[in-house]
């Protein structure tokens, strides 16, 4: 019988290369659900060619394209923030969160409730909502499969070992483009600069977060949130060639590394054959070839996000809320050539800062609709931080 799946974010890197795989043996599934935001062409494609049941664009001024798009083609069409979370109710038994953003929270969370597997990308999930997260899976007996290839890998590593005999867990950093920059030219990094990756082919904003290390710091929380691991035995070594993308440390002293090509498809494969393995469309290692393998200590002086990560854990409750909320603004306000490259990390503390006046950083957010609330009031915090650091350039 052919499964039910839905991609979330389908006209996105991680969405394209989902669709990538699906294409290739379309008799074996039967698609629900695809999401995209501006990107209507692409989207109104993807549903044609996979026939799916239904498009929904996040935009409601968008909706009238794709409507005009599909016609014809019997898809359903609609749009909106209400409309993703109506679709992810749609029943399916594999779903991919690739949303980009505190944006795929909802639907994500909505998805859980049929009991099926979500493959997550959306890291920002884990970081933000965490705890409610992982208790609405457990509580609909529903899976959440791993996606990020860095988590992927552990959960790899894992198979068949007990948590008990874990002693710590590493993943690994390419360091981003500026990963050898002196301080003071990071400071003036252009937006092109900021986002060509050295080695993965990923969405700008991904791109971005890669270079300023904001991502592994999303990363280091998305595994503490994961795996349940204490903090302190979650490690992240820069590793330039993105060859191994983690490491499981055993308390015999062993460490088993994942390697392999750096291809999404693998990790998105991996979740959507999940428990079983299946030839997979990536290239296999030639490790002589590759020659050598080398690892560094990441230098929190030039890559704060590491250390603000680590602050982030040590408060826990909405910190996480906080601090990807408000990295999105910062973000965003980098994009839009209102704050320089290391004006980020500055917004992203002051905010943190800012947030916890009141002392309310450590209390865990008991809904959703809390962990929106907390985004929206960072969100805004952090948009007056950057205004604020703008007028002084
Ligand atoms: N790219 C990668 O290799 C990896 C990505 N991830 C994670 O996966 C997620 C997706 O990343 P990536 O594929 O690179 O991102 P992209 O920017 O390439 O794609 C994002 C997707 O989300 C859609 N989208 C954008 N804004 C909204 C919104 N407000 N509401 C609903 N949908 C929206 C986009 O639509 P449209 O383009 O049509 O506007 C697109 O479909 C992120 O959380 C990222 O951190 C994790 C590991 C690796
Ligand atoms: C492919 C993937 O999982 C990305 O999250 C990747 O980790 C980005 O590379 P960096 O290691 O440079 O952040
Ligand atoms: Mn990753």
């Amino acid at each position: 019988m052919a499964r039910r799946i839905s991609i979330f974010g389908s006209t996105g890197s991680i969405g394209q290369n989902t669709v990538d795989l699906i294409q290739r043996d379309p008799d074996a599934y039967d698609v629900v659900a695809l999401t995209g935001g501006a990107n209507i062409a692409l989207l109104a494609e993807q549903a044609r060619v996979l026939r799916a049941d239904i498009a929904i664009t996040a935009y409601d001024d968008r909706l009238e394209d794709l409507r005009a798009a599909l016609a014809g083609s019997g898809v359903e069409v609609a749009s909106g923030a209400q409309a993703l979370c109506d679709a992810a109710d749609r029943p399916a038994d594999w779903v991919m969160s690739a949303i980009v953003g505190a944006a795929g929270l909802y639907p994500g969370f909505a998805a859980l409730r049929h009991g099926g597997s979500l493959a997550l990308a959306n890291k920002e999930s884990l970081v933000t909502a965490g705890p409610l997260l992982l208790a609405e899976a457990r509580a609909h007996g529903a899976r959440i499969l791993p996606v990020d290839s860095e988590h992927s890998a552990v959960f790899q590593a894992l198979v068949g070992e007990d948590m008990d005999a874990v002693e710590r867990i590493v993943i690994t950093a390419s360091g981003g483009p500026f990963r050898d920059w002196p301080l003071e030219a990071i400071a003036k990094a252009t937006l092109a600069e900021a986002v060509a990756h050295p080695n993965w082919d990923m969405g700008q904003r991904i791109s971005i977060d890669s270079a300023s290390m904001f991502n592994k710091a999303l990363e280091l929380i998305e595994t503490r949130e994961f795996f349940g691991l204490d903090p302190a035995r979650i490690e992240a070594v820069v590793h330039p060639g993105s060859i191994v993308h983690a490491l499981v440390g055993f308390k015999d002293g062993a460490l088993m590394a994942h390697l392999g090509a750096p291809d999404m498809r693998h990790a998105i494969g991996y979740a959507l054959h999940w428990p079983e393995r299946r030839d997979l469309p990536v290239a296999r290692l030639d490790l002589a070839a590759i020659g050598s393998l080398s690892f560094e200590r990441p230098d929190e002086a030039r890559f704060p996000a590491l250390r603000l990560a680590r602050e982030v854990m040590a408060t826990g409750g909405r910190a996480g809320a906080v601090f990807n909320a408000a990295k999105e603004a910062a973000l965003d306000a980098f994009i839009a050539g209102q704050i320089g490259f290391l004006d980020m990390a500055a917004v992203v503390e002051a905010t943190l800062e800012g947030m916890d006046r009141d002392g309310s950083l450590s209390i865990p957010p008991q809904s959703l609709d809390c962990v929106a609330n907390v985004d929206h009031l960072a969100r805004d915090m952090a948009q007056r931080a950057a205004a604020d650091r703008a007028a002084r350039r």
